[in-house]
This record gives C-alpha cells, structure tokens and sequence, in this order.
C-alpha cells in the first residue's frame, strides 16, 4: 500500500527538516524529494460505479510522489518498519478510532428526524448517526459502534412510555440522559405542489396522531399512511415524487430533502413535548451535578402483584424519604414471559433524586427487600419534571 509522507510523519506540521526521528530514514529513501508538492497533490479518487470506494484520499495509487524505487525497499520500507514508525502510526489510528466511536451517537430515523434534533441537543459536538429503527439505535450501542443512542420515550398527547426498560436491563444499558423537545409539525410537499391537491399524508405513526385533528379537518378524504420515521417520509417523498402527496415532519426536513412548507404548526396541542432519552454502555458521570436535580429510573416486580396493596406496600419506600415519584407505568407479562415467575406485573418508576443520596439508597433498600425483581437503570441530571413542565 503506498503512504503519503504526512502519515510516515504524524507528528510534523512545520517543516519536514525539523522531524529528527523519522528524517534519516526518510531521506535515505527518497522519500522527501515530493514533499513540496505534497500539499497539493491530494487528489480525490473518482468513484467507479459498482466499486468500493477508498477510505482515504491520501492513500491514492496513482500518487506517483508516493513511489519508491525497488532499490530502495531495504533501505526504506524495512528501515521503516524497524525503527517503529508504522507501529506508532498503528497506535495512532487506534486512538482515532476509538475517539471517533466516542463520539457517535446514534438515533432513530434519517438526518432530519426528531431524534436528530433531540441528539443534537443532547451531544452537541458528536457524530450523528441515523438508523433505521429503534432496535438498530440501541443494538449499536450494545455492540459498541455508538457510544450513545437517543430515542424517544414519551409525549404529552399520546403519553405511554414506548420504550422496553427490560431490553435495557437485558443488555445493561443505562439511562444517562434526558431531553425534551417541543415538537412542531411540518406539511411538506414537493416543490411547485399545493396543500389543496393533497389528497395522501405520510408521517411516523406518532406525528399522525399528533395530528390528528388537523388531518381529520383540513384533509378528511385524504389516505394517511405511515413510516418508520419522519424523515424517512420526506425522504422517499423527495425521491419518488409521488403526486398529490404531502408528509408530516421536522423544518428541517424541508431544507435537508429540499420540499416546501405547505402549512406549519399542525400538531393538535400547541404546546406538544416529547421526552427522548439518552442511553449509553456506563451510568452517568454525576460529579458536580446536584442530586435534587436528578432523576432515577428502576424496574420491579412485586411477588403477589394480585394483592391489593402491595403496590402502595412498596410506594410506601418512597414516601418515607420523602421521595417525589414522577412517573409510574406497568406492563402485563404475555402468559409465555410469566411462566415459571410468581409475578406477572412489572412496573416502571421514575423518580426525582440521585442514587447516590443516601435517602435514595435507603428507598431503594427497601424496595429491593419487597421485590421479585429489581432493577436501577441510572440516574441522570433532569431537564424538566413533567413533559407538562416544560414550555
Ligand atoms: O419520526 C421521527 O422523526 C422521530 O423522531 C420519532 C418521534 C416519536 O417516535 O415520537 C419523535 C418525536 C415526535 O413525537 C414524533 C415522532
């Protein structure tokens, strides 16, 4: 594989002559000689249909400054490869490497998508990474391609939690984060088209009934349809310009996937939150962050969950610490996932206060002493308390 004489001198910016470790072996190769021209011989390799494409346009084969003679594949390349300047570059790609899924972040959807935006306000300065669904999101944090993931978890109109806290326990995967975005909806259609020939709407099944009564007013005849994700709405929308056909989705989307805005702030609620999380391998680096200012998520199950009491029982942990709950779900077990198990409710608590205050550690002691499954999925610093909190 040829190399740019940039890699062979990772750590020179100024003038090659300064570089003492590597400019023996360098010059004894010849390799310097285009070092002049270097800076401007970066060509880009022209794509070729149906062909992978290079990772790197450095590394360029017909980069003829790149060449050394075959007199010289001693002197240089072995030289090179004694003396530890392809090892110290080795180590260098890996620290880039890993800097780089570091910074990753993934989220559900195409680029334009709700949970781009969420992410981008949750990690300002990573990479974005869009997937095709909430599963991928979170299976690439699983498997270390990401290290964090942002999904949506609820919204004030349509208010269940639509998130499987046991798939993060399964995996342990921890709640690091929270966000909450005002969600303003979007009609986008294809340039030149008008809202009155609409007659089909695309969105994510969540945006339609967020939306429903302005749909069911403005286009009661029309065909709603739905998507994996907004952006995936106007993306397809863009590409195969069906007619008569509008999509539901972010601003953004109108200028990512160039459409136009046929009417704006559709969503049924003006005020319409949705609350995403932000999920990661580690729990939550807490230091500096105030407890009162914190949330906590767990997952229990309770032995006799038909008795009547054994919830407010268990609550009762909360209540002498004077704990604030936020939120309480439960899901029923499917007769499959409750056989063998003398529980079949499980139940899901968000509360105010860090695990790591004492009073929340006492709670949660007596809660786990109750219970037939016990679970903390991490604190985080909280943004708002209710999605009604927030503006
Ligand atoms: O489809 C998107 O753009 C998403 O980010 C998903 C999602 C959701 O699942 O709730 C996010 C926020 C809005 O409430 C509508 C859709």
């Amino acid at each position: 594989m040829p190399l740019a004489t940039s890699d062979l001198l990772p750590s020179c910016t100024g003038r090659v002559a300064e570089c003492e470790p590597t400019r023996g072996a360098a010059l004894s190769a010849g390799l310097l000689l285009g070092a002049g021209r270097r800076r401007n011989s970066r060509r880009r390799v022209p794509a070729v249909r149906g062909l992978p494409t290079m990772v790197s346009d450095k590394l360029t084969i017909t980069n003829s400054d790149l060449y050394v003679e075959p007199s010289q594949i001693f002197p240089a390349i072995l030289d090179r490869s004694i003396n530890g300047i392809y090892l110290s570059n080795e180590r260098l790609d890996v620290d880039k490497e890993v800097e780089n899924r570091r910074r990753k972040v993934s989220f559900c959807g195409m680029p334009g998508a709700y949970s781009e935006l969420a992410a981008m306000e949750a990690c300002p300065g990573c990479e974005l990474v869009g997937t095709k669904s909430w599963g991928a999101a979170v299976a690439a944090v699983v498997l270390g391609d990401s290290e964090k993931a942002v999904v949506p978890i609820e919204n004030f109109y349509t208010k269940r939690i639509r998130i499987l806290y046991e798939v993060l326990v399964k995996y342990d995967l921890h709640i690091v984060d929270e966000v909450y975005l005002n969600i303003c909806h979007m009609l986008l259609g294809l340039p030149g088209s008008k809202k009155e020939d609409i007659n089909r709407i695309v969105s994510h099944p969540q945006a339609l009934v967020q939306c429903e009564r302005y749909i069911r007013e403005q286009f009661p005849t029309a065909g709603v349809m739905e998507l994996p994700d907004t952006a995936e709405a106007a993306r397809q929308l863009a590409i195969y310009r069906p007619p008569n056909t509008a999509v539901i989705a972010s601003r953004r989307c109108a200028d990512l996937y160039q459409l136009s805005v046929l009417d704006e702030n559709l969503q049924d609620l003006e005020n319409n939150p949705t609350r995403f999380v932000v999920l990661a391998r580690e729990p939550a680096a807490l230091e500096g962050v105030d407890p009162a200012k914190c949330k906590t998520s767990i997952l229990f199950a309770l032995p006799v969950d038909d008795q009547p009491g054994a919830l407010l029982v268990a609550l009762d942990c909360f209540t002498k610490e004077d704990i604030n709950l936020v939120w309480l779900d439960s899901r029923e077990l499917s007769p499959g996932e409750a056989e063998g198990l003398d529980w079949k409710y499980l139940f899901y608590a968000n509360f105010e206060g860090s695990v790591e205050e004492p009073r929340v550690q006492r709670a949660l002691e007596g809660l786990r002493g109750l219970a037939k499954y016990f679970r903390v999925m991490g604190s985080h610093r909280m943004q708002a308390r209710f999605l009604e909190d927030f503006p």
